[in-house]
């Protein structure tokens, strides 16, 4: 038999946990502080920040390595924590490049802040649901207000310094009935790199408290789904119509991830997004006590493959679960997926969201299927076109000039 290999692979870190100092309604992740029960200081240690860039850089086979610090809040883990970093990323740098990029609500930037993202060249993305009443809907503090004015005033500093940074949308429920509004609203504030993230949860209907309540895919638990989650058709409904702009207008002025991922299967190179990879299992999370998990969105205790404290790295991640965790993307899709005319760009997208069962009575049907069908079959001949200019040494913006464009407007749905 192969051993497995070693190609990159990110780990996303939880300096403070899942602490934050927003309520976010929809948020996955606030809840897994009850997985660190008696734990008071959820402030990842000096001890462990340092065995974790040292394995961290040491161990990526490539000469890049990404930090992505994320959380819970990022922020509140100090500006101290992050220069502590950056000097341990210098000691431990073995002449790789180091990037680091930082995801945050925004609320709490300051000038300092965004000086200090500048100087040393952090990439920023900042959760932004659309305009306010949207954004106020779900984004919300510990004391129930709206933080839009706040994410706003964070922009206009991180434009101030010059420092980069891309918006993180979550499409739920609300925000997916106003795709033009959201979408415009993001070009106005000066977002030219768009991720659109669909909410999928569910929750468990008889757990307690000390339980974490949004339940796996896997799940045999009676579950509900939350009332934020976007409805499947609505999502697709949401992507045609900003894509419908997108293609007519802003082909290579503005970056949208779900698109972009698309022309890449079309051109037969790697998505550049988990979710649209054939496999996945490259990126997971570190919590604040070195606990390494194998996907963000599956930190349960029965996913806890490691820690940065013990043994290598490289080991944790080519060991057995972790291996069959990013095949199964790929080896446990129903049939129906195998066989799907949008499957090159779909990819069955995230294991996480495959809870529903297919007309054939086979489990493992992503929740969101009728609504990428939707959306990739309208896509297709644009993206078509698209990667047939980037065959041919011309950019794919030319879609924006071609017939194919001019009855765009025509073009519904269900095409
Ligand atoms: C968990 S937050 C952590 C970083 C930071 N606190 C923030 O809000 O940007 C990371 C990203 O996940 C998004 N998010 C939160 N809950 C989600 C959910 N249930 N489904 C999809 N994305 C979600 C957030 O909006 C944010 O963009
Ligand atoms: S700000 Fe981020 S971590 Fe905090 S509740 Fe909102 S989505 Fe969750
Ligand atoms: S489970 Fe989903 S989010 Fe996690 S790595 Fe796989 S595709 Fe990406
Ligand atoms: S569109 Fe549906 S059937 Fe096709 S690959 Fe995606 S989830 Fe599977």
């Amino acid at each position: 038999m192969n051993q497995p290999s070693l190609s990159g692979f990110n780990l996303l870190t939880k300096p403070g946990g899942a602490v934050c100092n927003l309520d976010c309604s929809y948020c996955y992740y606030l809840e897994k502080e009850k997985l660190y029960g008696n734990t008071r200081n959820f402030q990842m240690s000096d001890e462990t920040l340092e065995v974790f860039t040292r394995k961290y850089i040491h161990e990526q086979p490539g000469p890049e390595v990404t930090f992505v610090w994320q959380g819970g809040e990022p922020t509140l883990a100090g500006i101290d924590f992050f220069r502590k970093a950056l000097s341990l990323q210098k000691k431990y740098g073995s002449g790789k490049v180091i990037h680091n990029s930082f995801q945050t609500n925004g609320v709490l930037l300051t000038g300092e802040w965004c000086s200090f993202f500048k100087d040393n060249n952090f990439l920023i993305g900042i959760s932004i649901d659309g305009p306010e009443e949207i954004h106020d809907a779900y984004r919300i503090n510990k004391g129930g207000t709206g933080t839009f004015a706040k994410v706003l005033q964070a922009i206009a500093l991180l434009q101030k310094h010059g420092v980069e940074f891309n918006t993180l949308t979550v499409v739920n429920n609300l925000n997916a009935k106003r795709p033009l509004e959201v979408y415009n609203f993001l070009k106005q504030i000066g977002s030219r790199y768009i991720q659109f993230i669909p909410v999928v949860e569910r929750i468990s209907v008889n757990c307690s408290s000390t339980d974490l309540a949004l339940v796996l895919p896997e799940t045999k638990q009676e579950a509900v789904l939350t009332p934020w989650s976007v409805p499947a058709l609505e999502f697709g409904k949401f992507l045609i119509a900003v894509f419908n702009e997108w293609v007519k207008n802003d082909v290579g002025k503005y970056f949208i991830q779900t698109f972009d991922a698309a022309l890449a299967n079309e051109a037969g190179i790697p998505a550049g997004v988990c979710v649209f990879n054939e496999r996945c299992g490259n990126a997971l999370a570190i919590e604040h006590n070195g606990d390494i998990y194998s996907c963000d969105h599956f930190v349960y205790p029965e996913y806890k493959i490691g820690n940065i404290h013990s043994g290598s790295l490289k080991k944790t991640i080519l060991q057995p679960q972790q291996q069959k965790f990013g095949n199964d993307k790929y080896d446990r899709l129903p049939e129906v997926c195998k066989r799907c005319d949008v499957y090159h760009y779909c990819r069955g997208e995230c294991p996480k969201n495959r809870f529903m069962r297919t007309s054939t009575g086979e489990d493992g049907l992503n929740y969101l299927c009728e609504g990428y069908k939707m959306f990739f079959r309208h896509a297709r001949p644009y993206v078509e076109f698209m990667a047939g200019e980037l065959r041919n040494n011309r950019p794919p913006a030319n879609v924006m000039y071609h017939r194919i464009n001019q009855s765009a407007g025509n073009r519904t749905a269900s095409q």
